[in-house]
């Protein structure tokens, strides 16, 4: 998946936005589809927490009580993330960080996990174990992006806490280490053009027909 990311971007041209954007938009739908009240969205520094915040102004946009909590204070976000954070911003939607944030959830509210995706590199440090057992304790559905936050998207090893979504959106291919527990788990098309494939010399056939994505079975 990095090797797509690499020449998705540097050799065909589409921007991070823009692939960010599709899984903003269809994480969104994911949401709405199991939300029984507000919305959660707990997000990190990386693309994982941009599609989160991406997530985040789709729901607004429709009327979804939506607030998002972040691992770091927000003026420490950079690239992608400090990008949808500004337009969270301009929107009024509340964006706080602390894992203290995360105390007025309640049974009935919907935690958008999207701390870390494939990006989880060696033992997960304080805080995020603090906001991932947070999210554990809540019995509201649970919606991860890419992959549940905590696990080695590789190898499938907890390198620490590990969330336990009631459903994960992954995207672009299923990732090796999702053979743990990701709820129901679901393939978003992000718009990776057939000639990355090709051009890494990897097999592939378009597995959304006329959808946007499609349920996988483990
Ligand atoms: N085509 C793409 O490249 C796209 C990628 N997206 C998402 O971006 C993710 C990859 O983005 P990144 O490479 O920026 O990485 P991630 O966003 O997966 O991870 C980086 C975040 O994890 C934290 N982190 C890393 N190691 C940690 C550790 N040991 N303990 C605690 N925190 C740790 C970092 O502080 C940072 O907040 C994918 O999983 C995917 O969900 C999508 O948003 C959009 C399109
Ligand atoms: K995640």
């Amino acid at each position: 998946m990095r090797d797509v990311d690499r020449v998705v971007v540097e050799d065909v041209g589409l921007q991070l936005l823009q692939m960010m954007e599709n899984a903003g938009r269809i994480l969104a739908w994911h949401v709405r589809d199991v939300r029984e009240s507000d919305v959660v969205v707990v997000a990190g520094n990386g693309g994982n927490g941009g599609g989160g915040l991406t997530c985040a102004r789709h729901l607004a946009n429709r009327d979804v009580p939506v607030r998002v909590v972040l691992d770091r204070p927000p003026e420490e976000l950079s690239g992608a993330a400090a990008h949808q954070r500004r337009i969270l911003d301009e929107m009024n939607v509340p964006v706080t960080s602390g894992v203290e944030s995360l105390a007025d959830a309640d049974g009935r509210t919907t935690i958008v996990d999207a701390l870390i995706g494939y990006g989880l590199s060696g033992n997960l440090r304080p805080p995020a174990d603090k906001y991932i057992s947070r999210m554990s304790d809540l019995f509201g559905p649970t919606v991860s992006l890419d992959v549940p936050s905590g696990i080695d998207a590789t190898t499938g090893e907890p390198l620490g806490e590990v969330v336990a979504p009631d459903r994960t959106v992954t995207l672009a291919l299923p990732k090796t280490g999702l053979d743990v527990h990701t709820g129901k788990l679901y393939l978003a098309d992000i718009s990776i053009p057939r000639t990355v494939y090709d051009r890494l010399n990897l097999e592939y056939e378009p597995p959304f027909g006329d959808d946007d994505w499609v349920r996988l079975e483990q």
